[in-house]
């Protein structure tokens, strides 16, 4: 395991600059050799910047993906009684369930990409409380739970795909995003797995009620507000893939929600993960641009369970088969290089 303060969120909140930072190095000895590859200079476009970012998260010039491995973090919330979703929480556990048995989109994508997945429920059968009366988790709930992501991270793994599963969190999320990046409610709100505008409105209201009752929460602290357990576990995996210098490829809105609480509290939290695509939940680009993401892929998607990130791993190993396979001018023989 790793030697993150998970005794306090203030603690964690200030560990930002004892954490492995990038190898410009390695990096720079990267974008030196991708300009040597027989293509136009800077034509691979953005698989040249995932290359890139792959050589100094990894401190490797030539970064490979040997081992994959994808997280999906359950858990359940209090606000679903407040009618934020046409599903009926039972779906969280249900839906681990066809995890388990390999029906799920995401099980399909991760075969597909060359991830080994694992599923982590937490407490199911304790939803966290309802954000509107009380925070949804206490500090130690919340810490637990960031120790689980954490402790669910192997170490020894190349790259990190995170996803989650939980009813009722396209609301969480909207609290979340409205929370550390301010403006309305109504800005972070969409139609999640299908509200109707009855449910839309009951989902403003509860993010408003959300952000009213916790209006002095920063930083980790709106976390245990308003986040549930898998939001604090993927914070809590993405802090231990970073101690490892396993980059990250976090999954759409509600992956992203979920770790804006640690872009809050420092942003250098954030440096070694992408966000994979961005998702048709309309709050989604707006997060992304204010915490300076430019997310890989845009499929019109808004599924969540990891999927967005698990495809985004084909890019990536697409991205490093051209930077370590090609051939440089000089060995091609190729004039202009
Ligand atoms: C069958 C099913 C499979 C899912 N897989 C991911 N989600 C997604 O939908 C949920 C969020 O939407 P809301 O806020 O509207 O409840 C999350 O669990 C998310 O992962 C699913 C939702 C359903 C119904
Ligand atoms: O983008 C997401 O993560 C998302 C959006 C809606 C529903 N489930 C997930």
């Amino acid at each position: 395991m790793t030697d993150l303060p998970f005794d306090s969120l203030a603690a964690l909140a200030d560990s930002a600059p004892t954490l492995p930072g990038f190898d410009d190095g390695a990096a720079d000895a990267a974008r030196a050799r991708q300009d040597t590859l027989t293509k136009p200079p800077g034509s691979l476009g953005r698989l040249e910047e995932l290359a890139i970012f792959m050589a100094g998260w990894r401190g490797d010039p030539r970064p490979h993906v040997f081992d994959a491995q994808a997280l999906v973090f359950a858990g359940n919330h209090g606000i679903t009684a407040r009618g934020v979703s046409p599903f009926p929480p039972e779906v969280t556990a249900q839906m681990v369930a066809n995890f388990e048995r390999g029906g799920a989109a995401i099980n399909q994508l991760c075969r597909h990409a060359g991830a080994r997945l694992s599923v982590v429920p937490l407490e199911l059968d304790r939803p966290t409380a309802d954000f509107t009366e009380a925070p949804a988790m206490t500090e130690a709930e919340c810490l637990d739970a960031m120790r689980t992501g954490a402790e669910a991270v192997d170490p020894k793994c190349d790259v990190l795909i995170l996803g989650e599963m939980g009813i009722g969190n396209s609301t969480v999320s909207a609290a979340l995003a409205c929370a550390v990046c301010g403006g309305p409610a109504v800005d972070w709100v969409g139609r999640g797995t299908g509200a109707d505008d009855a449910g839309v409105a009951r989902k403003i209201a509860t993010v408003e009620a959300g952000l009213s009752r916790h209006a002095d929460a920063t930083g980790l602290a709106i976390l245990a507000a308003l986040g549930g357990r898998e939001q604090a576990a993927i914070c809590g995996a993405i802090l231990a893939a970073r101690v490892a210098r396993i980059p990250v490829l976090l999954d759409g809105f509600i992956c992203t929600a979920a770790a804006a609480p640690l872009f809050a509290a420092d942003p250098a939290f954030l440096a070694h993960a992408r966000v994979a695509h961005v998702s048709r939940e309309p709050g989604h680009a707006r997060l992304c641009a204010a915490i300076g993401q430019d997310p890989l892929l845009d499929l019109g998607m808004a599924l969540g369970e990891g999927t967005g990130a698990a495809l985004a791993l084909s890019l990536l190993r697409a991205a490093l088969e051209c930077h370590n396979g090609m051939a440089t001018f000089a060995e091609a023989g190729v004039a202009g290089g």
